[in-house]
């Protein structure tokens, strides 16, 4: 049984990771095209490094929950075969113990050059003066996937997500595009697993309402 999970800001909710939408999200703090564009990074890349900086500490301070541990679960069994795809940059479900984790969005553990294309473990705080370890240019990004960038992988995502049985949407409002779009082409049965309707809640065939913490681990079971 092939299943595909893509995750979204609501399964890291309740380990104390803000979303971006919902009331108090993160986009109610800072404007997406400041800190989430490389345009906002060539006008203040201070700012940039500032609010992933701080997202990073939040991370590092955050533990997995019963959400992300079903998911690790899941992927032990002989019988499924799981992948997840997840626009999330925080590392909670590798450390929850899943290896078959695919991030669309980047992450916050990765540094990018942006001169050299060159990629390196990031440091928990970077700032603009950082060198490339390789070209030494001061042309140091956060690995993630930007607003107008082509997110990572998208071929692979597509074949494996037209290739299921299962695809399951975990915690996403599904408002942003790709990611919003891969219902469409799911192969098999699909379920959106949400606090609330998404965007795209009528593209799935079921769906179940409540905490991540709670519903994902019955729906595991
Ligand atoms: C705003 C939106 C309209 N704009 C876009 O979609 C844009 C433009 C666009 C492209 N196509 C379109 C089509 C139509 C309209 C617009 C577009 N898309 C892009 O720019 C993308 C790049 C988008 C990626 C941007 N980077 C991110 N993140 C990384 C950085 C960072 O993290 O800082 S996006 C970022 O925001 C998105 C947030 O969404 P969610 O994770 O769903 O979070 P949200 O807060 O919205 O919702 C939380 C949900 O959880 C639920 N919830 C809350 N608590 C719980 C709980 N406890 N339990 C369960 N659920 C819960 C809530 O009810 C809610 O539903 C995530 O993707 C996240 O990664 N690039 C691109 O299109 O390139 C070209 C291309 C593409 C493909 C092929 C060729 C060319």
């Amino acid at each position: 049984m092939e299943i595909v999970v893509l995750t979204g800001a609501g399964i890291s909710t309740e380990s104390g990771l803000g979303t971006f939408r919902d009331a108090d999200g993160l986009w109610t703090h800072y404007d997406l095209n400041d800190v989430a564009t490389a345009e906002g990074f060539g006008r203040d890349p201070a700012l940039v490094h500032d609010f992933y900086n701080a997202r990073r500490a939040n991370c590092a301070d955050a533990a997995p929950n019963a959400a992300h541990n079903a998911l690790a679960n899941l992927e032990k069994s002989a019988t499924h075969n799981l992948t997840i795809v997840t626009q999330n940059v925080d590392d909670l479900h590798e450390r929850a113990g899943s290896r078959t984790v695919i991030h669309m969005h980047g992450t916050l553990t990765g540094a990018l050059c942006a001169a050299c294309q060159h990629r390196w473990r990031a440091p928990l705080v970077m700032d603009p003066t950082d060198l490339c370890p390789r070209c030494a240019t001061p042309a140091t990004r956060p690995d993630v996937v930007w607003f107008g960038e082509i997110p990572y992988q998208m071929d692979r995502i597509s074949e494996l997500v037209a290739a299921s049985d299962i695809f399951a949407a975990i915690g996403t409002s599904a408002e942003v595009y790709p990611a919003a779009g891969l219902v469409e082409l799911a192969g098999g049965e699909t379920l959106e697993l949400n606090l609330e309707p998404s965007a795209r809640t009528n593209s799935f065939d079921r769906r179940r309402f409540g905490p991540a913490t709670e519903i994902v681990p019955e729906w595991v079971v």
